[in-house]
Parts: C-alpha cells; structure tokens; sequence
C-alpha cells in the first residue's frame, strides 16, 4: 500500500535514473502523463496554457515506444487540442470522459446523466460571483472548473464561501480543489485514478500492467495510489503530503525524466 510522505522527503527521479532505467528495463511501463504542471507550466489564464515543442517531440517519441495516456482534468477536446497527438489516449475532466486511437470513446455514463444539474448551477454561480472580480469559469463536459488566481487576497474567503453556501443544495455535486481553482464534479466513485485504472486495462494484456504516473496537483493523488505495480512521481509540489513514490522539481525535470526513457 502506498503511503503519504511529505514531498520534500521524496526521493529525487533524475538522481535515481539509474536505478528506474533498470526498473523499466525489466518492465516495459506504460506511462500516464498529467497536464498543466506537468507537461505545461502554470500560467495565468488557463486558456494561454501550452506545450512547448521539445516536450511535444518527447512525448511524440515515447508514444511510438510505450502506450500512453495523458490525464487531465481539462475537458477531453481541449487537452487533446493542446497535446495534439492523434495515436496516444487521453482521459478529460478529470477522468470522466475517455478517448483514444481508432474512435476508442468511453464517456462516464452516470455523470451523463447530470448534464442538467451542471448547466443549473454554472448558470447560479455564474450569477453569484458576478460581485467577486477575477473569477474566471472554465466548463468542461463533466466538471466546472473555477479559477480564482486573478482574485484578489482579501476576496478569496468570500469566493469559497458563495460556493459553498450553494454547492451544499446539490448533494448530486462535489467540490474539490487544484492550484488556485475550484473544481465541481460530479458526486460519484470516479476520479483519475479510477481512469488510470481502466486504461490499464483497455492499453495492455497484463492483468497488472507496470505503470508510471506524473502528476503535479492533489488530484493526481488518486492516481498515484493506484501505483501498486508501478512508479508516481510528483513534479514540484502541492498543499499537501503525497503518495507519489518520488519528486522531480519542475517541467525541465520531467522532459529530462522522460527523455531517459527513449
Ligand atoms: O489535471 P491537469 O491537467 O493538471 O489539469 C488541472 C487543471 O489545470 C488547469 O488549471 C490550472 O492551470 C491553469 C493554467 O496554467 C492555471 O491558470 C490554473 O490556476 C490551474 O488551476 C485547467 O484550467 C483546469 O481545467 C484543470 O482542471
């Protein structure tokens, strides 16, 4: 079982490549890849988020070696947009909707179902925060993301509590958080790792597939604990401690991580 570490305690992956490479050697992994923080840095505006072309080639490369999937929780066309790679899987809004190569769609079918309460409630927060400047709504298909990163310091306690004082009206949502933003999902058992889980199953043969996770934020938590037979690792860090099996500083770390695997 894995077990929560502070991040600063986390082994480093670039002083450990050695030791990982022979890992893998033994046991071709397949590899999950997370988005903003990950692949992309952290900008301002979530739509100016993006890719830089090195780190588009790396992953180019690596998907003509090992099946891969990036994990976001960005809506699946927008994360697809941004990557832009047309043979590899991807899972959006945090996992609920899934696709890949050869028109492969899987959709979550309960959070199908919650399409209205979504529009509802988009529409009632939309009104709600109008007297909070800064905030910025992000729809996705399954999950609303929003982004308080332009807020100002003393308005962020105001900005939760209208959100909370709403969201506690829809038992059928859940309010989780990332970096600077508030995401609403739907309140069922699904959640990135619960999408790793299943393009384990759909991207190899093995009943246990050897994984790697890279991940920034504490949604990727879920995933990591899903590393049984595999590898997370967490890039820089977030609020809280973590299941990630080792650290690498930042997106120049991860190309470096990545790289190694080619
Ligand atoms: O799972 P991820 O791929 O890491 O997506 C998590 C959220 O990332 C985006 O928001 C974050 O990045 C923005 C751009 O750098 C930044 O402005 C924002 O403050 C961050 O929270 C994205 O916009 C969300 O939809 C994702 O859920």
């Amino acid at each position: 079982m894995k077990t929560l570490q502070d991040p600063k305690q986390l082994d480093s992956a670039i002083e450990n490549l050695e030791e990982l490479q022979s890992k893998f050697s033994k046991n071709k992994p397949l590899i999950f890849l997370d988005f903003d923080g990950t692949l992309a840095p952290i900008v301002e505006n979530h739509e100016d988020a993006g890719m830089d072309d090195e780190t588009r080639k790396i992953v180019k490369k690596l998907s003509q070696k090992y099946a891969i999937a990036v994990v976001s929780g960005r809506g699946l066309s927008d994360v697809r947009d941004k990557v832009g790679l047309t043979d590899i899987y991807y899972a959006g809004s945090h996992g609920f909707e899934i696709a890949g190569p050869n028109n492969f769609e899987k959709d979550n079918e309960e959070a199908e179902k919650m399409l209205p309460v979504f529009n509802e409630i988009e529409e009632i927060l939309q009104q709600k925060l109008r007297v909070i400047d800064g905030v910025r709504f992000e729809r996705k298909k399954f999950t609303l993301a929003i982004h308080y990163r332009q807020v100002a310091e003393d308005k962020i306690s105001e900005f939760h509590e209208i959100i909370e004082n709403e969201i506690q009206n829809y038992p059928k949502l859940h309010k989780g958080d990332g970096k600077k933003v508030v995401e609403i999902k739907p309140n069922i058992d699904w959640h990135k790792g619960k999408a790793v889980n299943f393009l384990r199953k759909e991207l190899s043969e093995e009943e246990n597939p050897f994984s790697i996770y890279l991940g920034d934020d504490t949604t990727d938590e879920d995933a990591f604990r899903e590393m049984e037979n595999g590898i997370g690792i967490l890039v820089g860090e977030h609020a809280d401690d973590s299941y990630a099996d080792y650290r690498v500083e930042n997106i120049e770390e991860v190309k470096q991580f990545l790289n190694s695997l080619l």
